[in-house]
């Protein structure tokens, strides 16, 4: 800055820096240039990291051009970086973008996570990108109003509800889906669409769980306008992260497209909808009514003042639950399906271990499908092992509120990001050896047939630490009771010539479905 400074006053001095319009712009090309040779592989006013290895950009803009190029395969861009430069750790700028150290090392992901969990928080950026939807709930605070909000969920998120309430929600959903699609299909022989009916499906199965509402999205053709809103406003989000002028393009988007909803319109749907259900809960509560739904959970717990939760509390906590359950899991879904198109072999084994276990589904009650699924291993390790190549949330970060020195000796700054991706650790031939791209769900097997535990730091699918998240066992649950049931009744065959790929966004859904033919199991 100073050399850019000098060179102003220096102008001014000369009296060079007149209103004429040609001096102005010969002096604005020189500070460009001065600032160039300043900046001349990455972001401006972005310094190098002694020790890091650093990706090289453009002058002033870094890697801008290339990061908007390579938008659509976005994590696979981030994956090769880390080859290429033969590391774990290092910087890649990006002008516009908030500085970020990006690190797939397992000790740093752990310690960020873990070991000096205080320093590393949601930012403000974070904030300001999702608060139209979630509020002030749990994915997106920190500090004492994430406390409570954890401690409240921790009490509801216990073996005994999982046991004996969401398990049965899920078969009943599985038996939607069975009998309003893929019978249909079976009968028609037409191709449908898994991707679309499986986040149909999980829309529907947490709408029910938070709410107590089935939105039935399943059972028609028709928007529904919950889920329709619900969807927009998410997308919203994902748009602002990626577009700063957002609130300008949605203006013309406007004038463009005068019929459209709006997001404001979308945020009023979403609110209507839960303060309708919030009322309604209260009401059958203090008539003695017995609801389980999350959000009839959630009125007997208490915030950070130790009160009972206020209506825009309860509607933060269980839209933040759906909005943390819902994608992620119909996102690993999905993938299993594709891993398995393309490895009959692991089908075959996995089909041979439901068949051995779970005799008739519809003479099991729910403890019983929970303890029989509990202990199937090679299930487990499929589901792993596809959550390992298709992370559901693909990349994280968190912002250092003060200094820090990672574990591989990289120096933190006040105020840096410190960025970790599940999906480039998990293809990095480093940490998870030199078959790390392949779908092995052998990996996931001890030499005694167990199931392999992972550290957080090499497999942090479902984050780790004191912010864990709080639905693995939930989501681990209920995608297998869907693979299951839904491998064990039909036969899946790939529609041929489909391009399979993920779009880009906060998780990581399939840009362009997944079309499948079904068949019955004889
Ligand atoms: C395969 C499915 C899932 C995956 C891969 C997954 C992964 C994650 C990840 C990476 C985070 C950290 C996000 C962040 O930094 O804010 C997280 C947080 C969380 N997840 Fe999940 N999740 C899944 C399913 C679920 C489900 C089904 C629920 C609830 C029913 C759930 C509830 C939560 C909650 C409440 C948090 C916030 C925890 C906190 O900040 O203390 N997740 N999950």
């Amino acid at each position: 800055m100073d050399v850019v400074s000098n060179f102003i006053s220096e102008l001014r001095n000369k009296n060079l820096l007149s209103s004429n319009l040609g001096v102005v712009s010969t002096a604005t090309i020189g500070v460009l240039l001065l600032l160039a040779l300043k900046y001349p592989d990455r972001a401006i006013f972005t310094e190098h990291r002694d020790g890091v290895p650093h990706e090289k950009g453009l002058p002033l803009v870094g890697h801008l051009f290339g990061l908007l190029k390579n938008k659509y395969r976005i994590h696979d861009f981030q994956t090769d970086k880390f080859v290429k430069l033969d590391t774990m750790t290092m910087t890649m700028s990006v002008l516009g973008i908030p500085r970020t150290i990006f690190t797939i090392d397992p000790r740093n992901v752990e310690h960020v996570l873990k070991t000096n969990f205080e320093n590393y928080v949601k930012s403000t950026w974070f904030s300001e990108c999702t608060v139209h939807l979630f509020g002030h709930g749990i994915l997106n605070s920190n500090g004492a109003q994430w406390r409570w909000q954890r401690k409240a969920a921790s009490l509801i998120f216990n073996v005994k509800n999982f046991r004996d309430q969401f398990t049965d929600v899920f078969v009943d959903e599985v038996e939607i889906l069975c009998n309003e699609i893929l019978e249909k299909a079976v009968v028609s022989g037409e191709a449908v669409d898994l991707h679309e009916h499986i986040f149909r499906f999980t829309l529907d199965s947490f709408v029910y769980l938070g709410f107590g509402i089935q939105l039935n999205s399943l059972k028609t053709k028709e928007e529904v306008d919950f889920a329709a809103s619900f969807d927009a406003c998410q997308l919203y989000s994902l748009e602002k992260f990626m577009n700063p002028m957002i609130e300008y393009t949605a203006i013309i988007d406007r004038i463009l497209h005068p019929r459209k909803k709006t997001i404001k319109q979308h945020i009023e749907t979403i609110d209507n909808f839960s303060s309708a259900v919030i009322s309604k809960r209260r009401t059958e509560l203090a008539n003695g009514g017995t609801p389980n739904d999350l959000l009839s959970r959630f009125m007997g717990a208490k915030n950070e003042k130790d009160e009972p939760l206020s209506d825009k509390e309860l509607k933060d906590i269980s839209l933040n639950f759906i909005i943390a359950g819902r994608d992620t899991t119909a996102v690993a879904l999905t993938w299993v399906f594709y891993c398995l198109f393309n490895a009959p072999e692991v089908e075959k084994k996995l089909l041979e271990e439901i068949t051995n276990c779970i005799k008739d589904e519809k003479k099991m009650d729910s403890a019983e499908i929970y303890e029989t699924i509990k202990n199937m291993t090679y299930a487990h390790a499929v589901f792993y092992e596809v959550l390992r190549l298709y992370p559901p949330v693909p990349n994280n970060q968190k912002y250092a509120l003060n200094d820090d020195i990672l574990p591989d000796g990289t120096h933190v700054l006040k105020g840096d990001n410190v960025a970790w991706s599940p999906y480039g650790s998990s293809r990095n031939k480093k940490i998870w050896g030199p078959d790390a791209a392949n779908f092995d769900p052998e990996r996931w097997i001890t030499l005694e047939g167990n199931l392999r535990r992972e550290t957080q730091g090499r497999w942090s699918v479902f984050n780790g630490g004191p912010r864990v998240c709080l639905g693995q066992s939930f989501a681990t649950l209920e995608a297998l009771v869907v693979i299951i049931f839904l491998f064990k009744r039909y036969k899946f065959t790939m529609l041929p010539n489909q391009d399979i790929t993920y779009e880009t966004s906060l998780t990581l859904p399939m840009k362009n479905g997944l079309r499948v033919k079904v068949e019955k199991r004889v």
